[in-house]
């Protein structure tokens, strides 16, 4: 089992409204809504709204996704207010460059028709323009319009670049993260620095990890799904998730993980699952 596992964590009556606390003291919730595929703006609006409807907090867009405007519509139109929602957007890497974050940032927060953003990351590590792209964001950070900033992607060996030369230390990493893929030396990594990690892919995009017989029988023990074991394991390893779904009753399976919690022996079992498998791109051997 991680050393950072705690079995009682986080406090159940808060639900989807626990959160986080980052190094600079703001708050990101501990399960948000990753949109990722959602194509066009209305679809994402509805999906974003529905998802805030039953209670959810937090979006995860970026400029790549290409439904910003749909985040913002949901955000500006669903009647919670703004300061009870936290959404996160991307700089994407064709913009990762000293002198066009800023015009990437200007251009992300047109589409999202918001007067600031809860956080904005580094979408990938690109050699030889992560220290400048961070610089940038120290500077948009310092504005008050961006809440919180971070990076994704980040290894080790990228942190270990970047931190000599940072004012503001990174808030979040958001990284694969899964059963599958546990990376337990970054994750250690993160936590003894103060940089909360953020799993993206937390089901692996609905592969094979949500047929895996040890997470099924864990979920049929608790009468959850696997995939409810699987982000319940995020939490308990004290890393934020983003599970994305369009659909309104996965939307809320995904959510409903706050009236069970896994016993020491299911972590130690999921924890033997980690074959440090991928779905998405290898950060050190990632070529744009
Ligand atoms: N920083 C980065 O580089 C990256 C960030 N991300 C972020 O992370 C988010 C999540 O990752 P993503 O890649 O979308 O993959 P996920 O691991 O969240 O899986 C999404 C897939 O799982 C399905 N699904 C969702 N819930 C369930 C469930 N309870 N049971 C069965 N199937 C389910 C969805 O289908 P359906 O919609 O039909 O329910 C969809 O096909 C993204 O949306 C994005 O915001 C993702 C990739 C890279
Ligand atoms: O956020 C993302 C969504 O998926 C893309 C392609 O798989 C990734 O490159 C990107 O990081």
């Amino acid at each position: 089992m991680s050393a950072h596992a705690d079995l009682a964590f986080p406090d159940s009556t808060a639900g989807l409204r626990a959160n986080a606390v980052l190094n600079n003291g703001y708050v990101l919730p501990w399960v948000g809504l990753g949109v990722f595929q959602i194509k066009s703006d209305a679809q994402t609006a509805a999906v974003v709204r529905t998802a805030i409807e039953q209670g959810y907090r937090g979006i995860d867009t970026a400029s790549l996704y290409g439904n910003e405007r749909g985040v913002g519509e949901a955000v500006r139109s669903c009647g919670v207010p703004r300061e009870e929602l936290f959404v996160t957007t991307k700089v994407w890497n064709d913009a990762m460059r000293a002198d066009k974050v800023a015009e990437a940032f200007e251009e992300s927060m047109r589409r999202l028709g918001l007067e600031y953003l809860d956080l904005y990351l580094l979408h990938w590590p690109i050699k030889g323009h992560m220290v400048s792209s961070w610089r940038a964001l120290e500077t948009l950070h310092r504005t008050g319009r961006v809440k919180a900033i971070g990076v994704s992607n980040y290894m080790i060996a990228h942190f270990e670049e970047l931190l000599p030369h940072v004012e503001i230390k990174p808030m979040v990493n958001q990284i694969e993260y899964h059963p599958y893929l546990q990376s337990p030396a970054l994750i250690d990594y993160c936590q003894t620095r103060g940089i909360q990690v953020q799993a993206w892919s937390p089901l692996m995009q609905a592969g094979a990890l949500l047929r895996d017989r040890t997470l099924v029988e864990i979920g049929a023990r608790h009468g959850k799904s696997a995939a409810q074991v699987v982000l319940r394991w995020d939490l308990q390893t004290r890393v934020a998730t983003i599970p994305k779904s369009a659909d309104p009753k996965r939307i809320a399976e995904n959510a409903d993980l706050f009236d069970f919690a896994l016993d020491a022996d299911e972590m130690a079992a999921i924890a033997r699952l980690d074959r440090g498998q991928r779905c998405g791109a290898d950060p050190l051997n990632f070529r744009f």
